[in-house]
């Protein structure tokens, strides 16, 4: 089964790369997601896959609130042509979106049918881009994941590790709390949900589902559990300051609760992600792995 992920160096793309077989990446250049849809579709077809997933996408949460046209242009109309490639070759499209389509005001973890509200313009170009999707294409499944890290690209973990070799002390909000998810596990869970649409036509196994790893931290709790693994490795570690989210001031505002419960994925794929302190400490111990030595010569 032959599968095209968009993009080339994204956390996902490369972790799917790694964990799955006929994987097919397809970025830049030969795939902008900001080119005209009829190019996207082209480029697209040209491959031939047997199912797409869309794994590219504008990312920066706090420049999207000044590049509100790109962040739109790549997240719902590049997303759109994606969809509109696999309708028009009937393939099956996995499409990846974020906790950050709601506000954070619900006290407990967020259901599909839950109303959305972004607090941001990346996640409000990322809503747009699940109902360009979910419009364009029966055949698709909308994954909402978060708080992604991985051994690649960059990432919270990576940031912390930086910021550990710089600092004693980091000041970190203690008050957004969400689902610290690995890309690897993503992919994992990616390829699960690909075999399955390949395999079944039900309709149940359509639609928007919340896939992230098992149990939950803030942001500082997350930090906290990075520089313990760092340090239990002799890694990098800083003491953690709990701080407010008002006491760290961004250009984009984040939901307080992003929490997302995944129970209709579990029921309806069979899928469910890891613990999120048991996957960390994968990547934290990859990440602190020496650089292989150069060969040859
Ligand atoms: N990162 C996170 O914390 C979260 C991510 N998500 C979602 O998961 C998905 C994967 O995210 P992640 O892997 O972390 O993303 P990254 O930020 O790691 O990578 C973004 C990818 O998008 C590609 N891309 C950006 N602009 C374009 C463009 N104009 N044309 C083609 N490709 C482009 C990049 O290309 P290139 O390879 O050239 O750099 C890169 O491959 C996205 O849909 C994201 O919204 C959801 C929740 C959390
Ligand atoms: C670096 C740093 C960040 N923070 C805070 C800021 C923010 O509230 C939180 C996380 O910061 P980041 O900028 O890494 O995370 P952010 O870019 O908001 O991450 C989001 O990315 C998009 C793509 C998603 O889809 C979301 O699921 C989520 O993963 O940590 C501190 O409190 N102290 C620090 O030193
Ligand atoms: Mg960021």
């Amino acid at each position: 089964m032959r599968i095209v992920v968009t993009g080339r160096e994204g956390q996902v793309v490369r972790s799917l790369a790694e964990r799955g077989d006929d994987i097919v990446p397809l970025g830049r250049p030969d795939l902008d997601l900001v080119a005209e849809p009829d190019v996207i579709v082209a480029a697209i077809e040209a491959v031939r896959p047997d199912v797409i997933v869309n794994a590219a996408a504008y990312t920066a949460v706090d420049k999207a609130e000044s590049e509100r046209d790109l962040a739109f242009a790549i997240n719902e109309r590049g997303a759109g042509a994606v969809a509109r490639a696999a309708n028009r070759l009937g393939v099956p499209l996995i499409h990846l979106s974020t906790d950050y389509v709601f506000s954070g005001d619900k006290p407990e973890p967020y259901v599909e049918s839950d109303p959305t509200g972004p607090t941001g313009v990346y996640g409000a170009s990322k809503l747009a881009g699940e109902r360009a999707v979910l419009d364009a294409h029966d055949n698709a499944a909308v994954l909402r994941t978060a708080w992604v890290y991985s051994p690649f690209g960059g990432n919270f973990v990576k940031t912390m590790l930086r910021l550990a070799r710089e600092r004693d002390e980091l000041g970190i909000v203690a008050d957004q709390r969400g689902n610290p998810t690995s890309a690897l596990d993503i992919a994992d869970g990616v390829l699960a949900v690909a075999a399955n649409l390949a395999r079944s036509d039900d309709p149940a196994l359509r639609g928007t589902f919340h896939m992230t790893a098992g149990g939950e931290a803030t942001w500082a709790e997350f930090a906290e559990e990075i520089f313990a693994q760092s340090a239990r490795s002799g890694g990098p570690s800083a003491t953690v300051n709990r701080i407010a989210t008002a006491d760290y001031p961004t250009p984009a505002r984040r939901p307080a609760n992003s929490r997302l419960d995944c129970s209709r994925l579990r029921e309806m794929h069979g899928v469910a992600l890891p613990d999120w302190r048991q996957s960390t400490a994968a990547v934290v111990s990859r990440l602190l792995e020496p650089e292989p030595a150069i060969q040859g010569r």
